[in-house]
């Protein structure tokens, strides 16, 4: 008897397996960081092997802990870092070079030529995407472009292109099975998402050989099983979502206008829109939330690069706090902001602004700043980054909102949620389990191999745990100075 299923959590930093029970209810994690590298300035690197490495020994790890063994698992759920591109040799198994990661920006003067010569409707009209080098696409060209005879060996299908969930799929079967799902598959520039298929047109423009695309399944079907070696028993593979669709999923935002914010690293709004696919007047991105029993659903996207990451800053590169958690006791320390505003335009500013040359800033500072209103300021960018998402989430959708569900870690931080409140007018809901990213690859892999029957056997075990509603305090002059703070730190970078 199968008792629980298995997430692959493959993040940024870390990778986690998760057990889940029939419950839904996390029954153990293993967890382990990996090296992150960084050759030149703006280039972000992992090694697809340490990927691979580290997410076999969370799977065999997390078995161990609990005392199971692979026969007990129903099946496994794949949740992934986005975009972050891998070249293998299909015979070999072996990459032809590093994953260039999401946050990689090594090929912004390529997408601003293609911005330039001016591709940009087609590619928004076709993929739901703006240029940027966020996305997959012109990371592939640039590893055919500089791996010699990389672009010959991929036209002799010699090569295979894939998303870290590919990746790890291709370890997992040894090499028997090259696909992705269509929420990954919406991330690389290459992909309709309108007709669900790999877009020629767009090959053509990338000069990118299809032959080693992978297949596009839905994100709730059987992929393939474990080859036995690994784990002592052949698992099915039943599920696969991007993180951040993965997390929309976990939180059952399954009908349109349902929205949810991730407060990670960086933090990811997405609200779904059901079976249309809004094209943004306001630079939010289009993508596939995911497809389950045939049915494609549709959603809205605003990526903030720098959110929990503001406090990682704070803590490891300033040392102004020791933890990230002691943030909302300084913060809670002043009344209010004491005029500080904080951009964390570190890697550039993500949605809505899209401007590849800001840097951070702060603004405000007089002789009586003290370090709460700091610690405040920090809080209040997440909080203000996300209601400008939420505002241009309203204004393309036209629907009026009423509830954000959250989680992430930063989720966990009662003042950071009560000015979020303040600032949006939204009522902000905070669910038991946060682990949702998680859960909604769970929910996906359950539903393919009927762990979980249906929809309302899954509807039935998210529960609210905190609310956290408008406190009716006047944030007017906050929101003002804050949009003026973000021109200041725009446009900075001079290259
Ligand atoms: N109590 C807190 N207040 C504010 N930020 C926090 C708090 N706890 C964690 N964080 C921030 O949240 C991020 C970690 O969240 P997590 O969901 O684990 O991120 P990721 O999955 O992107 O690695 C870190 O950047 C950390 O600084
Ligand atoms: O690994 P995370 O949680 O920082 O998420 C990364 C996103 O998928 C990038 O698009």
């Amino acid at each position: 008897m199968s008792d629980y299923i298995i997430t692959i959590d493959a993040g940024t930093t870390s990778e986690r397996a998760i057990l889940f029970d029939k419950r839904g209810q996390v029954v153990s994690t293993s967890q382990r960081e990996f090296q992150q590298f960084y050759p030149k300035p703006g280039w972000v690197e992992h090694s697809p092997l340490e990927i691979w490495e580290t997410q076999k020994f969370t799977i065999n790890d997390v078995l161990e802990k609990q005392g199971v063994s692979a026969q007990d698992i129903a099946a496994i759920g794949i949740t992934n870092q986005r975009e972050t591109t891998l070249v293998w040799d299909r015979k070999t198994g072996k990459s032809i070079y590093k994953a260039i990661v999401w946050q990689d920006r090594r090929t912004a003067g390529y997408c601003e030529e293609l911005k330039a010569a001016g591709h940009a409707e087609l590619i928004q009209q076709k993929t739901g995407l703006l240029i940027d080098a966020y996305f997959s696409a012109s990371k592939i060209r640039w590893i055919l472009d500089q791996v010699e005879g990389a672009l010959e060996r991929a036209e002799n299908g010699e090569l295979a292109f894939g998303t870290v969930d590919s990746w790890l799929l291709w370890k997992l079967t040894n090499g028997k099975v090259h696909a992705t799902d269509v929420s990954n598959a919406s991330r690389t520039m290459l992909f309709n998402i309108h007709n669900l298929t790999w877009d020629d047109e767009l090959l053509d423009l990338f000069d990118i050989p299809k032959a080693m695309l992978p297949e596009v399944k839905q994100s709730s079907d059987l992929y393939g099983h474990t080859a036995k070696e690994h784990f002592g028993a052949e698992i099915p593979i039943a599920g696969i979502a991007g993180d951040q669709q993965s997390a929309l999923f976990g939180q059952m935002c399954t009908e349109p206008g349902m929205v949810k914010n991730t407060y990670g690293t960086g933090c990811f709004l997405v609200m779904n829109t059901g079976k249309k696919a809004i094209t943004s007047k306001h630079k939010l991105l289009t993508t596939i939330a995911w497809q389950v029993n045939g049915e494609v659903s549709y959603a809205l996207e605003g990526s903030i690069f720098i959110g929990g990451a503001i406090v990682q800053w704070l803590r490891d590169n300033v040392h102004f706090v020791e933890s990230s958690a002691e943030i909302e006791s300084l913060a809670r320390s002043v009344e209010d902001n004491g005029g500080v505003y904080f951009v964390p335009g570190f890697v550039g500013l993500g949605a809505p602004h899209w401007d590849q040359y800001s840097t951070g800033l702060m603004i405000g500072l007089t002789r009586g700043t003290q370090k709460g209103h700091i610690a405040r300021a920090a809080l209040e960018a997440l909080a203000l980054q996300s209601m400008e998402v939420i505002t241009t989430m309203a204004l393309d959708s036209g629907i009026d909102l009423k509830e954000l569900r959250v989680d992430g870690g930063a989720s966990a931080n009662d003042l950071l949620m009560q000015i979020q409140s303040d600032v949006t007018g939204l009522d902000i809901v905070r669910p038991e389990i946060v682990e949702t990213t998680a859960q909604g690859a769970a929910f996906l892999a359950g539903l393919a191999v009927g762990f979980w029957e249906n929809m309302d056997e899954i509807r039935a075990i998210w529960k609210a745990d905190k609310h956290f509603s408008p406190s009716g305090k006047d944030v007017e002059k906050l929101k003002h100075n804050w949009t003026r703070a973000v021109e200041r730190a725009k446009a900075w970078v001079e290259e």
